[in-house]
């Protein structure tokens, strides 16, 4: 059973199938990830692959993801790639979950907020129900956003937020809130084994190059030679985890022994301007930053307190943000089109 101070479940988690602890099935993992055609989840799918052992499912239903960011696992015979939305029930046998399905950038959270609702809480519920039936453990993907605009700075796991309940931001904080609640009620109702990893801003390649969210447009403004758009004030904050460190902490996640919530976020903190002037120097020093107008209830900081992580999961992350970039700029140019200058 899972450590988990005072939340402990009433319940024995519900046998796995009988098939898991044959001899065929000790040496195949079936893993489900959902979302797994989207930023994080095709890189969790790329790491899950290199173990042999390994059978992956993707149910996806290519919202803000594609079947590009798969293509290399397409027809291989431990792969599966299912077009799904997690609004609907899903019959699949599985020995773990990793339910990511849910578009991330505001942009598109905010594009249908009601959808964003549904995926997060039947989605989730439609999941959790999964994991019962077959005995699965399930990790869900929350996220910093539990903490709103925090009050307490850096956020640990202990601190309870402070959310605007009825902004356009809350289909998603209100959303994963809702979704970490059933977690733990499935946990001490059913006995669920579960896992919640909060994670806070994850950058890297195979980000959506339109997609809104601040690292990805910076460095696709600084290829194009475009302004970088700061929304104001600039000072806010944020930090920034590289995605290879994301994948890391989430499977150390779901092997160990705790069923979180844990923070897993990188705690180098930089405000906006500071990003902008960052990229600027790496990838193109000549271009301007143009401060525009903000969104409404966009979080004035941000920073992850991660000592659980590294407690708990003797995890904290490698990649510095100046490696990181660079890393990111070779894949948004090699989609862009555009080279670098000598
Ligand atoms: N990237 C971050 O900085 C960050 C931070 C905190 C939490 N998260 C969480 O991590 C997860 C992955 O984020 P990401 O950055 O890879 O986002 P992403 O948008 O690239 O990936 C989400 C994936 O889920 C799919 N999806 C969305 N709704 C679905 C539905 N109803 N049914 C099936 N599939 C659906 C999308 O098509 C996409 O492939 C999300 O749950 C997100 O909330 C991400
Ligand atoms: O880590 C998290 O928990 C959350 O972080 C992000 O949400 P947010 O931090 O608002 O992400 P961005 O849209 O990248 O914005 C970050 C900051 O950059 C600013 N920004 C954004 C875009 C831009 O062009 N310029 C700019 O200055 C925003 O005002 C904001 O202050 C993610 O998109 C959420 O899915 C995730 O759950």
């Amino acid at each position: 059973m899972a450590a988990n101070g005072s939340n402990g479940s009433a319940k024995q988690p519900p046998q796995p199938s009988p098939l898991r602890f044959s001899k065929f099935f000790q040496s195949n993992m079936r893993i489900l990830v959902t979302g797994g055609a989207g930023f994080i989840g095709s890189h969790l799918v790329d790491r899950l692959m290199e173990n042999e052992k390994n059978e992956v499912i993707v149910v996806d239903n290519f919202f803000t993801g594609s079947k590009d960011n798969l293509r290399k696992w397409i027809g291989h015979p431990r792969f599966e790639l299912i077009r799904h939305d997690v609004t609907e029930q899903l019959l699949v046998e599985v020995d773990q979950i990793y339910h990511l399905a849910c578009p991330a950038s505001p942009i598109f959270y905010k594009y249908n907020p009601v959808k964003t609702i549904k995926t997060n809480v039947i989605g989730t519920l439609n999941m959790l129900g999964l994991a019962k039936r077959v005995g699965a453990r399930i990790l869900l993907t929350s996220t910093s956003e539990v903490y709103g605009d925090p009050l307490v700075h850096p956020q640990p796991e202990t601190y309870w937020g402070n959310v605007n309940p009825i902004g356009v931001r809350s289909c998603y904080d209100e959303g994963k809130r809702v979704a970490e609640t059933l977690m733990f009620d499935y946990h001490r109702q059913h006995g669920i084994e579960i896992r919640i990893a909060r994670i806070f801003n994850t950058y890297g390649p195979r980000m959506n190059i339109d997609d809104g969210r601040v690292v990805s447009n910076f460095i696709a403004q600084a290829i194009r030679g475009e302004p970088l758009t700061v929304q104001l004030p600039g000072t806010q904050t944020r930090s920034f985890c590289y995605v290879s460190d994301m994948v890391d902490g989430l499977i150390r996640l779901m092997e160990g022994e705790n069923t979180g919530p844990i923070n897993i976020g990188n705690p180098g903190e930089f405000t906006m301007t500071e990003l902008a002037e960052t990229v600027k120097e790496l990838i193109n020093p000549e271009v301007e930053i143009k401060m525009v107008e903000n969104t409404p209830d966009d979080p004035r900081q941000r920073k992850p307190d991660i000592t659980k992580a590294k407690e708990l999961l003797g995890w904290e992350p490698k990649v510095k943000l100046r490696d990181g970039l660079p890393l990111m700029e070779d894949d948004f140019r090699l989609r862009l089109g555009v080279a670098k200058k000598n």
